[in-house]
């Protein structure tokens, strides 16, 4: 006979089906399982004085299902259990407890399996934008350590920020890239594979950072030591249109490939710095830019006022290489500071200004100008208006390193006004 059951087992109402093996010999269809829901009323006899484990091999082989269910009330020690609709068996304490165990194991594995994948995209999170990818808005939730490290996640470099003017806000940063970092940036090569690399103008939107969910560049890179090859000569941009513009600009620049994991963590610091800004804004593709003697670029906004949709919002004017006398980069609307300690790294005297209004920042290696080329109401900024100043001997090599803010709309046509 059936032994009792225990309602201690599993609590509640427990109701789970489990496939047996259909029995060749008796290959009749089977009729629809029982509802659990049912009460347990009228039906068929369940066993006749045989033990459960014949009950299984014998009589009920043929079942499709087994609907194994604890009640919330004992059931009385009968031999003769009625059920609705035929194939169902009702076990006996053991069976029961074994399938709880099993249930609960697949809880288990199922929580551990979802809690998994939630690590691994929060392992893959794209860490220069994530504003529109699932992938991404997953990973923010599963990542507090994003909003516990302010200021920064950058544990492994050091640099030491001053601000040189308020508006348009100018952040002198020492050491924005590292010694390391700039020898391996300047020893990366780059190879053009069937397409030259996409340069954008600032007119059409960059492609991006892996993750930001815009494309990505067409240039395939790895290292192999010094190479010419990389560099091709600098563009100036005019609406949709690129050209060489020796009036304008003179030098030459290649992308960063932003696949490259020290491009990636400099990408990821200058994000961060910015306080991540929103998650709109994306850290265009880094250009590196090589001046030789009587190598500039005239003066310029990095914003592009043609623009109704996407800007440039802010840029680091790093310096790779300073190898050089002339090259600073002037500011001709920024006032001189009255406090000489900056005079290590803007021009102060002449001949160093050399004639040249405003402010003129010296290249130092390692060093970068960090400025917002956008006013709060997103008008660009006049007073950001600058020029690298043509290099007298040596080399300098830049690195620009510009945030693309692609929900900047003209503030004509709705975009912020302040
Ligand atoms: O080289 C410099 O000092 C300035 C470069 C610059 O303004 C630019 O590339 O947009
Ligand atoms: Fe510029």
């Amino acid at each position: 006979a059936p032994q009792a059951i225990n309602p201690d087992a599993c609590a509640g109402n427990l109701v789970r089906r489990v496939p047996v093996p259909l029995d060749a010999r008796d290959p009749t269809p089977q009729p629809p399982l029982l509802d659990p829901l049912l009460p347990w009323t009228g039906g068929l006899k369940v066993l006749d004085g045989s033990s459960l484990e014949e009950a299984d091999q014998n009589t009920w082989i043929s079942a499709r299902y087994v609907l194994l269910t604890i009640p919330q009330q004992p059931l009385p020690q009968s031999s003769e259990w009625m059920l609705t609709r035929s194939p169902v068996l009702i076990t006996g304490p053991r069976r029961r407890i074994d399938s709880c165990v099993k249930s609960l194991r697949a809880v288990y594995f199922t929580v551990a399996l979802v809690g998994a994948l939630l690590a691994l995209f929060a392992g893959w999170r794209p860490q220069f934008d994530a504003s529109t990818s699932v992938v991404g808005s997953w990973a923010r939730r599963a990542r507090p350590d994003v909003h516990t490290s302010t200021p920064s996640t950058d544990a492994e470099h050091q640099y030491q920020v001053q601000i040189f003017s308020r508006d348009p806000l100018v952040i002198y940063v020492k050491n924005f890239v590292s010694s390391d970092e700039i020898a391996y940036l300047l020893a990366i090569r780059y190879e053009r594979v069937l397409h030259p690399p996409p340069i954008h103008p600032p007119s059409a939107p960059p492609y991006g950072i892996p993750g930001s969910g815009a494309k990505l560049t067409r240039v395939f890179a790895w290292r192999l030591g010094i190479s010419e090859d990389k560099y091709e000569p600098s563009y100036v941009y005019g609406g949709h249109e690129k050209r060489v513009d020796p009036q304008t600009r003179v030098s030459e620049s290649a992308f960063m490939d932003p696949h490259d994991p020290v491009v990636r963590r400099i990408a990821r610091r200058a994000r961060e710095f910015q306080g991540w800004r929103n998650r709109t804004t994306i850290i265009e593709p880094l250009l590196v830019q090589r001046y030789r003697v009587d190598g500039f670029y005239s003066y310029h906004f990095d914003w592009d006022e043609t623009l109704r949709r996407g800007n440039r919002a802010t840029t680091f004017m790093t310096y790779l290489e300073a190898n050089c006398t002339g090259g600073g980069t002037n500011f001709p609307f920024l006032p001189q500071p009255a406090d000489d300690r900056w005079c290590d790294v803007i021009e102060c005297d002449e001949p160093g200004r050399d004639g040249y209004q405003g402010v003129i920042f010296k290249p130092v290696r390692g060093a970068a100008v960090f400025w917002e080329n956008l006013h709060p109401n997103g008008t660009g900024h006049k007073g950001v208006y600058h020029a690298g100043l043509p290099v007298k001997t040596g080399t300098k090599v830049g690195l620009n390193i510009w945030s693309w803010d692609k929900a900047w709309v003209k503030p004509d046509e709705g975009g912020p006004t302040v």
